[in-house]
This record gives structure tokens, C-alpha cells and sequence, in this order.
């Protein structure tokens, strides 16, 4: 089922992209929750993390890299950030195509709610 991410993808809708490669897509989220809140797809449609299987294991991996990727390019890499991966609706995701939250540029506190 397409959602909202695969319109950015196909760019039918726009977003402010960060990062893109091959397999993977990050862009700013509209709703940013830190000074830095950008959210790393991968191309590929998947709808949450229960839906991953062993072929997803590398763009999955490919999506953490890319964090690292863009934690770095911010500056914020050595003094520390978040990734998060929401699933389903107890998780608390709204959007069913999987993606990374990365945030930072403050502060995170844990537990996380
Ligand atoms: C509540 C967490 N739900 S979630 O874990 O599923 O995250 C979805 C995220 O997508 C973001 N978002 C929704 N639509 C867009 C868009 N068009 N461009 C950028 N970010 C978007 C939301 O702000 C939200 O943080």
C-alpha cells in the first residue's frame, strides 16, 4: 500500500531531501522533535518492522550507515544522537513505510515515552 513516503520517492511531493543514494532516501520531518529530526527510508516499500525479512537485512543496515552518514555531517556525531524506529500503533507510527528517525542537536532522555 503507498503512502505518503513512497509521493516523496517519485517526487509527486516535495520534501526537504538530506540524503539519497540507490536504495536509500532522507529527508527533514515536517514535525521535527529536536533541533535535527530527519527521517532515512528505504526506497523499497516495507510497512513496519514486522514485515522485514532476511533480504531487507542490508538496506536496513544501509539505513543506519546513512545516519551515521548524515550524525557526522551535522556535527553532532561525537557528542551524541537518537535513532528510533516506530512499529505499528502501540509504537506509535503513523506513516507505514519504515523509516529511521534520527534526531539531535539536544539532549534525548531515557527511558524514551
Ligand atoms: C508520530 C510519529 N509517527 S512515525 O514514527 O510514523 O513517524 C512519521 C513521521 O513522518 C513525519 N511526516 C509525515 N509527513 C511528512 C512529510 N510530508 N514530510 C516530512 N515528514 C513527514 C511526521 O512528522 C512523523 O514524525
Amino acid at each position: 500500500m503507498s503512502t505518503i513516503f513512497s509521493k516523496i520517492i517519485n517526487r509527486e511531493i516535495n520534501a526537504d531531501i538530506v540524503y539519497e543514494d540507490d536504495d536509500v532516501l532522507a529527508f527533514n520531518d515536517v514535525n521535527p522533535q529536536a533541533p535535527v529530526h530527519v527521517l532515512i527510508i528505504p526506497k523499497k516499500e516495507i510497512a513496519t518492522l514486522n514485515d522485514l525479512t532476511e533480504a531487507d537485512a542490508e538496506v536496513v543496515g544501509k539505513l543506519h550507515l546513512a545516519a551515521a552518514k548524515i550524525a557526522r555531517e551535522k556535527g553532532f556525531a561525537d557528542e551524541g544522537y537518537r535513532v528510533v524506529m516506530n512499529c505499528n500503533e502501540q509504537g506509535g507510527q503513523s506513516v507505514y513505510h519504515i523509516h529511521l528517525h534520527l534526531m539531535g542537536g539536544r539532549r534525548m532522555s531515557w527511558p524514551a515515552g
